[in-house]
């Protein structure tokens, strides 16, 4: 169990008074059954929808997404399973990254259990030989949740290459489906705060803080319990309604440096309900690790600025992940602006 210092436990064990987000008025939607359905038009115009979804919030909901509701419903029941153990079995499933209260290496703390993968095209990491008949269960159903969520995943990353006028309409699906990418599977538990209702709806705790994710899109399906804050364009936060039937997609730093600051990785923050535990489920989609990432050539047009410089996503992910959460994790790879 992680043992926390009592200053520690006062950052996260103290609700800050904050102001409530009000709700996302129009959450952009995309029914990717219904694009389909309606052929080319349909396609274009689902291209259009999310291209401007990406500029204006770096957000948007997915629907028709075509995830078998069966396994979505083994992903709930098999979470709500893990995350119901006694603690100390749940400190013992290190193959699949438990931890608690404790967000990344760099003092990070936030109101939430978790486990947290690597993921190759193969599925989650592989598991030590002596895995029990229960663990390989689970695993398979991790890989059989990854298969079905990165479809849609490159599902999506192709409507964003359409929607930007791509000549490569792949240029960014290509990237997850490489056998070296390096992606990532992460379940989010944060468990209700009675007291929190006690403060009359002033009581706001933070599940996990303020940030960006790194990757190119991340996918992120919860239960019926909100939670999920996104930060809009003019710096307020607003929340957003949960919707355990479909998919929200973030877009990331990388998807931020490809598009040359087109789309924007969007800031995001989880806060604790006061009655009701919420679960997520994110796949983070990542490049391989020696993938070169650089703004694209048709989106800097001829004498046009190129807003960041070149590097690796393993160079990325290491300056990133020596970040703490809030930080601005870009800034050290933009171009100095002249004027
Ligand atoms: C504080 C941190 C946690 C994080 C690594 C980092 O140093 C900065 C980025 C964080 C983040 C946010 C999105 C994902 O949840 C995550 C797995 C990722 O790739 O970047 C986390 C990292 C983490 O929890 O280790
Ligand atoms: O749990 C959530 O709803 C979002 C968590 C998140 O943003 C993350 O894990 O990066
Ligand atoms: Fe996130």
């Amino acid at each position: 169990m992680v043992v926390l210092s009592k200053g520690e436990l006062e950052q996260i064990a103290l609700p800050a008074v904050q102001r409530t987000a009000p709700p996302l008025a129009v959450v952009p939607e995309i029914d990717l059954d219904k694009a389909a359905r309606d052929g080319a038009n349909g396609r274009a115009a689902a291209a259009r929808a999310v291209a401007a979804a990406c500029e204006k919030h770096g957000f948007f909901k997915v629907t028709g997404h075509g995830v078998p509701a069966a396994i979505l419903a083994r992903m709930d029941a098999a979470a709500a399973a893990f995350f119901a153990l006694q603690q100390q079995e749940k400190d013992a499933a290190t193959a699949f990254g438990y931890s608690s209260k404790r967000i990344g290496c760099n003092g990070d703390l936030g109101w939430v259990e978790y486990l947290l993968l690597g993921v190759t095209p193969s599925g989650a990491a592989p598991l030590p030989e002596s895995s029990d008949a229960s663990t390989c269960s689970f695993r398979d159903l991790l890989n059989e949740y990854i298969a079905a969520v990165r479809r849609m995943t490159c599902t999506v990353l192709k409507l964003m290459a359409e929607g930007l006028g791509l000549d490569e309409k792949d240029a960014f699906s290509r990237l997850v489906l490489d056998k070296e990418s390096d992606s990532m599977l992460r379940v989010n538990h944060y468990p209700p705060r009675p007291e929190l209702k006690q403060l009359g709806g002033h009581g706001r705790l933070t599940g996990f803080g303020e940030h960006t994710d790194p990757q190119i899109i991340s996918v992120l399906r919860s239960n019926d319990t909100s939670g999920l804050e996104i930060s809009l364009r003019d710096g307020s936060w607003v929340s957003v309604p949960a919707d355990r039937n479909s998919f929200f997609v973030n877009v990331g730093d990388a998807l931020q440096v490809l598009t040359n600051g087109r789309f924007r990785s969007v800031p995001h923050r989880v806060m604790v309900n006061s009655a009701r535990p919420r679960v997520s489920v994110i796949f983070f989609a990542g490049p391989p690790p020696r993938e070169r990432l650089a703004p694209l050539p048709e989106l800097v047009g001829e004498g046009g600025r190129r807003c960041y410089r070149e590097f690796t996503w393993r160079e990325y992910k290491t300056s990133a992940y020596r970040t703490k959460l809030s930080e601005n994790r870009l800034c050290y790879f933009e171009t100095a602006a002249t004027s």
